[in-house]
């Protein structure tokens, strides 16, 4: 059985094309608006990259979108019903909005499979089988997300034992094994090698069309290589600054001035 890597909106109503909707988004510390009514859309299917200089606000937007950090005003919504401000992170995460921190949290005293096997028994939807046996069908998932991080062959080893680049993809693959609606990934290549990173771009173009993903990224090669054919968006001082093609960005005069030129 191949694996199903197409999107399944179940439950998210995406009829108008968006997997997320950020509208005049405020979110005022003290007074200081981290986010200044920022308005985004993300498409079903799309691979979007966030760039922006340090403190443009790209973590708290992430808060805002996993229930962590609530939006003084305006609102988030995950597909047409989903409305993430009134919603608990847990709730956030079992409707299918999955996010990978910077810094990689396997279980490093287990294998690479083992890993896979728990991100999946952990899934809500299939609790009841925390104790059983896999499937055939189970079985072949994780074979598939081996495959598709670049981790065939290693699936005994312990987790530990891996590059920190080989750590992130299992993470990714983690996180896919949950199948997420919405995949958003922080700071992925940070750290990693350039073999390392150009794999990843490899990997997350493979994933563009049957994930909508939202990758937050300094590295410009890295986001250069990944939105090809998609959009980049810039965040400043907590808005959008521009968004567009990355060429078109990258030509952008603001976009020079603040982020790019320095
Ligand atoms: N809990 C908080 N209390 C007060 N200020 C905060 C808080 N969280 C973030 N900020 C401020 O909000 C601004 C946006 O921060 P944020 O971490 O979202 O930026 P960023 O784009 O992710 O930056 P970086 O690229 O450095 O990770 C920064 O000026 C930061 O100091």
């Amino acid at each position: 059985m191949s694996l199903d890597m197409s999107i399944k909106p179940e439950g998210v109503d995406t009829r108008h094309g968006a997997i997320l909707y950020l509208d005049d988004v405020t979110v005022s510390f003290d007074g200081f608006r981290a986010l200044n009514k920022l308005t985004l859309d993300i498409s079903v299917g799309e691979l979007r990259c966030i760039i922006g200089p340090n403190g443009a606000g790209k973590t708290t937007m992430m808060d805002v979108i996993t229930g962590k950090t609530r939006p003084t005003s305006g609102s988030a919504f995950f597909g047409q019903t989903f409305d993430l401000a009134r919603m608990t992170e847990y709730e956030i995460a079992h409707a299918g909005i999955g996010r990978k921190f910077q810094r990689p949290t396997v279980f490093e005293q287990h294998t690479v499979f083992e890993n896979l096997e728990l991100a999946m028994k952990m899934d809500k939807r299939v609790r009841p089988t925390l104790f059983a046996r896999l499937s055939s069908e189970q079985e072949d998932r994780i074979g598939a997300i081996l495959r598709l991080i670049r981790l065939h062959g290693h699936e005994d080893r312990p987790a530990g034992l891996l590059s920190h680049g080989q750590k992130q993809w299992l993470e990714i693959g983690m996180l896919l094994m949950q199948e997420p609606q919405l995949i958003l990934l922080d700071e992925p290549v940070a750290g990693m090698s350039d073999a390392e990173t150009a794999r990843t771009a490899e990997l997350l173009n493979e994933l563009r069309g049957k994930h909508s993903i939202m990758v937050v990224e300094h590295d410009m090669g890295f986001v250069a290589e990944i939105a090809q054919q998609g959009k980049v968006t810039v965040l400043h001082e907590g808005s959008v600054l521009a968004e567009g093609r990355m060429d078109d960005v990258q030509a952008d005069d603001r976009v020079i001035e603040v982020y790019l030129g320095r």
